[in-house]
């Protein structure tokens, strides 16, 4: 019996274009700017720069160095703790000066309500920082979903695509691990999580489904919703 839905974000609840052509250009234009303008303001920043120089072997007094290597991170999407800090905070200027809103799925919003109402536990889990997830939710296109969320984990539990990182969540949980349906786009974090003993199920919003028999496979949430009914 299903009673926790963890969920994914880019590719499962959001489209993946809006990150990649949204979401990442902006943090790529107004890195350097804000990073410049925070580090002494806010020791938040500071800290995260502390943590890109160890990460890179970067010169931590080198702000341009530093600089350039977010940049290239972003270019290369790389999951790292902190430039997905760093995004997180930078977006909320963008999202608070209606520069986007965060996009989310209609089907995904209607769902999310749905079995919030019928009494599941919902939680996310994406690369993306927890206050880059409240933001993305919190000013959604479909208005603010934050209120159907019980709780939020990003990379500090770990890589989405290691089993542990699974089990670190479902002690904090404290539920029985095949009580949890984990939804994703990547093949890899849903065998990470299958390997910690997860239900899961696979989103193809896009392009032809893939013929497996490993595991479910839903186009969009409505589907995962029969999938659910199956449980
Ligand atoms: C929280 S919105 C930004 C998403 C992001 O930065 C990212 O790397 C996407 O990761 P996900 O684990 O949601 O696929
Ligand atoms: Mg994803």
């Amino acid at each position: 019996m299903i009673r926790v839905i963890l969920t994914d974000i880019e590719g499962t609840t959001s489209s993946i274009s809006f990150v990649h052509e949204v979401l990442f250009p902006y943090a790529r234009k107004h890195m350097g700017e804000f990073v410049r303008d925070w580090r002494h303001e806010d020791p938040a920043v500071g800290e995260q720069l502390d943590v890109v120089a160890e990460v890179s072997g970067c010169d931590r007094d080198d702000i341009d160095q530093l600089v350039q290597t977010l940049e290239q991170w972003i270019d290369e999407d790389r999951k790292e703790t902190a430039l997905k800090t760093l995004q997180g905070m930078l977006w909320e200027q963008g999202y608070q000066h209606g520069a986007f809103d965060g996009h989310v799925y209609p089907d995904a919003a209607e769902y999310l309500r749905f079995w919030h109402d019928r009494g599941l536990r919902l939680y996310v889990y994406s690369s993306g920082s927890v206050k880059a997830q409240k933001l993305i939710f919190g000013f959604s296109s479909e208005g603010d979903l934050t209120p159907f969320f019980s709780g939020y984990f990003d990379t500090s539990v770990g890589g989405k695509k290691e089993s542990a990182s699974y089990r670190n969540i479902i002690d904090r949980l404290g539920v029985e691990p095949e009580t949890v349906l984990f939804l994703s786009d990547v093949d890899a974090e849903l065998e990470a999580a299958e390997a910690a003993g997860l239900k899961t199920c696979w989103l193809v919003r896009e392009g032809n489904l893939p013929e497996t028999d490993r595991r479910p496979v839903a186009r969009d949430f409505r589907e995962v919703d029969a999938l659910l009914q199956r449980h």
